[in-house]
């Protein structure tokens, strides 16, 4: 038999540590390896994808693309400009491969592409080889001993992940790799499809990205932010697997915090340094393992001799919850990551709702326009300019850095949804993809719907005050202060609140309140805040009652042939009629009725007794369970 011939292709995965696809190419005992990364038009065109994140990727990319060739001189990360599914069959020939090795992606996209790219691979009679490493478990036996199921809990997972075993030790990155052989590329590029482009928003300039395939020196260099017609990224972050090994090693130095950390005790307004890990990106891309991240913080854990914490609310719990959302999503594909046809997401009838393809069902990132004033309050919520100033202050810090802490994305997606503007999740999910620099389709969808109580949490009566909340943590406002400069000099009793700051302290602190903040913004000026938010609460409580005692969800067909309108009257439900015209009548009568009943019911949730209750109303009703339907 031939010597092995092995692209090895880099996705997700742009690490040497902890690489089992890696491990399992070079057991291959390969003559030839070339390291490779495909520029996938699919991502430059189709996914949301801010500056920021951009950056990121090209600084993972570089720094991987050096450590190879420290293990190798004439070998580093090469990029190739052309859709995978037409590139690969092409090299198969071209470079006579006989292998082809990655690391398994569950994400929806991914799993079409490489089912192309794999039948392409059999028919050129190229073996491929796929190896989990993305996950602490692989999330199809996590799905497969969790009887087909999406985990839509931490136990399930746990209990599901206990079948499949235990988390596997971290290996070791390799201390040598082959040369890649030739590279001759004596075929045609097929050419990008260029439309529609989701992120033609960012470009200054056109994208030469696929000028050819090698890249415009022929050297399959990376990429660059000028090649793809972006201007710089505006965040302080940077990418690398050397900055994640690093900053993973600081972080597990210190003992106490490792040990004893608990999430809910981290401070949202905590900056330099912020208050948890901040290695979401890396994770993301892949240039820190989460085996590694795991298993460094568990022998922390287990050695110490006070009281550690202990999943969910610790460190490895937190890496839980990342395996309970991928292997969610790995049972329900790309319906996951929206209401209509996702039996596990419970159906609101939320403003701004999304239009979808009439032949896939999909959403299309188009929404329907259903009451102008939700429009406004959306892109307000957007732009950091709602009038609140601690969600401000988090979109503004969003838009910056592409990070900002869970907890400060509790309070801006609970305010977009359930809590405040009655807003489609799905709208607020779409922004973090294209401004989030850990974006992971998995957990930024698992956890909008976690956030709006369509799914994975219920207790929608728990809600995130947009001024006491970050009052809590932070009551002189420095977090304010730093991310929305017009406030910097207003006292503290006034920061979280400033409209209610007197005319005389306005001018001493040299800000005016007025304004809606999008049109004709003056220097000196903070918007005013865009409803009354007690108010606003009250309607959005109550409508979330009705949508869950009416309990209809994302599979079922009055949801899919629209007639779930009849279901909700439109008199308690005149502001937030998604995608139905409002008729506004009896509205008044209806409201009080409402709120009464909304007011027992909060009484009840408070009460011992009162998330079972809930947990009854939610789930009980229709003894619905989440079908896998990949
Ligand atoms: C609306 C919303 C959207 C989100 N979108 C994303 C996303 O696109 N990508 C993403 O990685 N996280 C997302 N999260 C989860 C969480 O906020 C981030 O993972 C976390 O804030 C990252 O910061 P860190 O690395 O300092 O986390 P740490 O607290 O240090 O936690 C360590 C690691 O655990 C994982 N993790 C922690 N919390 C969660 C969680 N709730 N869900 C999934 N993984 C978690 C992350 O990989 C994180 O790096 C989202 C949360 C909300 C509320």
């Amino acid at each position: 038999m031939s010597e092995p011939r092995v692209i090895y292709w880099f996705r997700t995965d742009l690490r040497l540590h902890d690489s089992p696809a890696l491990q399992a190419a070079l057991d291959l005992d390969p003559a030839t390896l070339w390291p490779i990364f495909t520029w996938d038009p699919h991502y430059v065109y189709r996914a949301r994808g801010g500056l920021n994140r951009w950056q990121f990727l090209l600084d993972c990319q570089n720094d991987l693309s050096h450590a190879i060739t420290r293990l190798n001189a004439k070998s580093k990360l090469f990029v190739l400009r052309e859709a995978p599914q037409t590139l690969l069959p092409k090299l198969f020939k071209a470079w006579n491969v006989t292998h082809l090795v990655f690391e398994k992606d569950t994400d929806a996209y991914a799993r079409e592409r490489d089912e192309v790219v794999t039948r392409a691979a059999q028919e050129a009679g190229v073996e491929v080889i796929v190896r989990s490493g993305r996950t602490l478990w692989d999330s199809d036996q996590v799905v497969a001993r969790n009887n087909g199921k999406p985990t839509m809990s931490i136990s399930q997972l746990q209990a599901a992940g206990a079948k499949v075993g235990s988390i596997p030790r971290p290996i070791p990155a390799p201390s040598r790799l082959p040369d890649p052989g030739e590279m001759t590329l004596d075929f045609e590029q097929d050419p990008p499809v260029v439309q529609p482009d989701l992120n033609s928003d960012r470009r200054a300039e056109s994208d030469t990205g696929y000028g050819q395939i090698a890249g415009p020196k022929g050297d399959f260099a990376i990429e660059t932010m000028e090649e793809l017609g972006f201007p710089s990224a505006t965040t302080p972050h940077r990418g690398g697997e050397s900055i994640a090994l690093k900053r993973l090693g600081d972080i597990v130095d210190n003992h106490t915090y490792t040990a004893t950390f608990e999430k809910p005790k981290t401070n949202p307004a905590q900056f330099e340094p912020q208050a948890t890990t901040l290695l979401s990106p890396f994770l993301h891309f892949g240039a820190l393992s989460v085996r590694e991240f795991y298993w460094r913080v568990q022998d922390v854990v287990d050695s110490y001799p006070g009281k550690a914490s202990s999943p969910p609310t610790s460190l490895t719990g937190q890496l839980l919850f990342r395996d309970m959302y991928f292997a969610a999503q790995a049972a329900l594909g790309s319906v996951f990551a929206q209401t209509a046809r996702n039996p596990c997401c419970r159906f609101i009838p939320w403003h701004l709702p999304s239009k979808r393809d009439p032949d896939t069902g999909l959403i299309t990132g188009e929404y329907h326009v259903d009451s102008e004033q939700a429009d406004a309050w959306f892109r307000r919520w957007k732009a950091g300019v709602t009038g609140f100033p601690w969600i401000d202050a988090l979109m503004r810090q969003l838009r910056q850095e592409g990070w900002i802490h869970h907890l400060g994305r509790h309070s801006v997606a609970c305010f977009l949804t359930r809590g405040g503007c009655y807003v489609d999740w799905e709208r607020g999910c779409e922004v973090f993809e294209e401004l989030l620099l850990d974006h992971e389709p998995a957990c930024n969808a698992g956890n909008w719907q976690w956030l709006s109580c369509t799914a994975f949490f219920a207790q929608y009566y728990r809600c995130y005050s947009p001024t006491a909340f970050g009052q809590s943590w932070d009551k002189n406002g420095d977090f304010v202060r730093r991310w929305v400069p017009e406030l910097k000099h207003l006292e503290a009793k006034y920061i979280y609140e400033p409209w209610t700051a007197p005319i005389q302290n306005q001018r001493r602190a040299g800000v005016r309140i007025t304004g809606d903040g999008l049109t004709r913004r003056e220097a000196g000026t903070y918007p005013k805040p865009m409803f009354d938010f007690a108010k606003q609460k009250a309607v959005c409580m109550s409508a979330m009652k009705k949508a869950y005692e009416i309990g209809l969800h994302g599979d079922d067909k009055a949801v899919l042939d629209g007639s779930w309108r009849s279901l909700f009257p439109s008199p308690d439900m005149a502001d937030v009629t998604g995608e139905s015209e409002s008729g506004a009548e009896g509205r008044a009568g209806k409201n009080r009725e409402v709120s009464t009943r909304g007011k027992r019911h909060a009484s009840e949730a408070s009460s011992q007794d009162g998330s079972k209750k809930q947990m009854r109303l939610s789930f009980g009703k229709q003894g619905r369970e989440c079908h896998a339907s990949k």
